[in-house]
């Protein structure tokens, strides 16, 4: 008995900051509005700055991608943005210690986006102490197989850290409910097949999908891959989503602006347009 009270006690419904953040909004009817961009681009000081601006614009997740070298799920804006980030010499280090200083300050929680080699390569346990450590309450590891999550998720959980799992277009049926029963904090619901990037249209099926999940999940489902308009939020927030998740059109405005402040202002932009378009 002492024994269990005690492993509950490791993993509290209380910890999961992500999970009470989705339970919190639906019980005032919101959808939640999700940024991701890249540490690093163009660098890590202007991150730490647009991690502040994204809280203060009403962001109810941030997703923060750490730049890798290989991102074989990733369209062309976030590719030239991790490349960006590498070439300026950006480590998992110099990310780890920068939201160490900016998530005291921030409001809403940071999911931590990662393949995950650099999480093999610290080893699975050390790589989830130092990230908890840093005040993360996340993870998004897009190119780990179900499979494998079991070490993965019970490494997080006893660093109270939740792990996000991905169903796309083309999860059969059966998998995609394993999915839901295994994915913490929220579901990832990849609009489409392919790779990241903004679209003109958010894919039909979106509708469907979530109609499928929701029919097997009590669970929060966010969605991401192509969106970056208000129209596209307001849709998907109509079709029941919990959450948005907007990558590439956010990682644009900073990295293609002529300068550092400039990208900040037009990413402000973008997230207080995205925002007010969501109930
Ligand atoms: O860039 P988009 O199309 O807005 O997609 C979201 C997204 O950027 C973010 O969640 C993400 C960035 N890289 C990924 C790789 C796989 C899955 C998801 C992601």
């Amino acid at each position: 008995m002492v024994a269990v009270r005690a492993e509950a006690s490791v993993v509290g419904e209380d910890d999961r900051v992500i999970s009470g953040t989705f339970a919190k909004l639906k019980e005032q009817g919101k959808t939640a509005f999700i940024p991701f961009i890249t540490a690093g681009d163009p660098d890590l000081a202007t991150t730490a700055k647009a991690l502040k601006i994204l809280d203060a614009c009403g962001s109810d997740l941030i997703e923060l991608g750490v730049p890798y070298s290989d991102p074989l799920a990733d369209g062309p804006v976030i590719q030239a943005s991790a490349t960006r980030a590498l070439a300026k010499g950006t480590t998992f280090e110099d990310v780890i210690s920068m939201v160490k200083e900016v998530i005291p300050e921030l409001s809403c929680p940071v999911a931590l986006f990662t393949y995950y080699n650099p999480i093999l390569k610290r080893g699975i346990a050390n790589f989830m102490t130092v990230v908890k450590e840093a005040g993360v309450h996340g993870l998004v590891v897009p190119d780990v197989p179900l499979e494998e999550t079991d070490v993965l998720r019970s490494e997080a959980a006893k660093n109270n850290l939740e792990l996000v799992l991905l169903t796309t277009p083309t999860t059969p049926t059966a998998r995609m409910e394993k999915i839901t029963k295994a994915s913490e904090g929220f579901i990832y619901l990849v609009s489409t097949v392919g790779v990241t990037g903004t679209r003109a249209n958010v894919s039909g099926k979106v509708q469907a999908l979530l109609q499928d999940i929701k029919q097997v999940t009590d669970k929060a489902v966010a969605v991401g891959f192509g969106i970056s308009t208000p129209e596209h939020v307001k849709q998907i927030a109509g079709w029941g989503a919990d959450g948005v998740i907007i990558g590439s059109a956010m990682v644009r405005q900073l990295g293609e602006a002529a300068s550092p402040e400039e990208g900040l202002k037009k990413l402000e932009e973008l997230a207080k347009s995205l925002k007010a378009a969501l109930p």
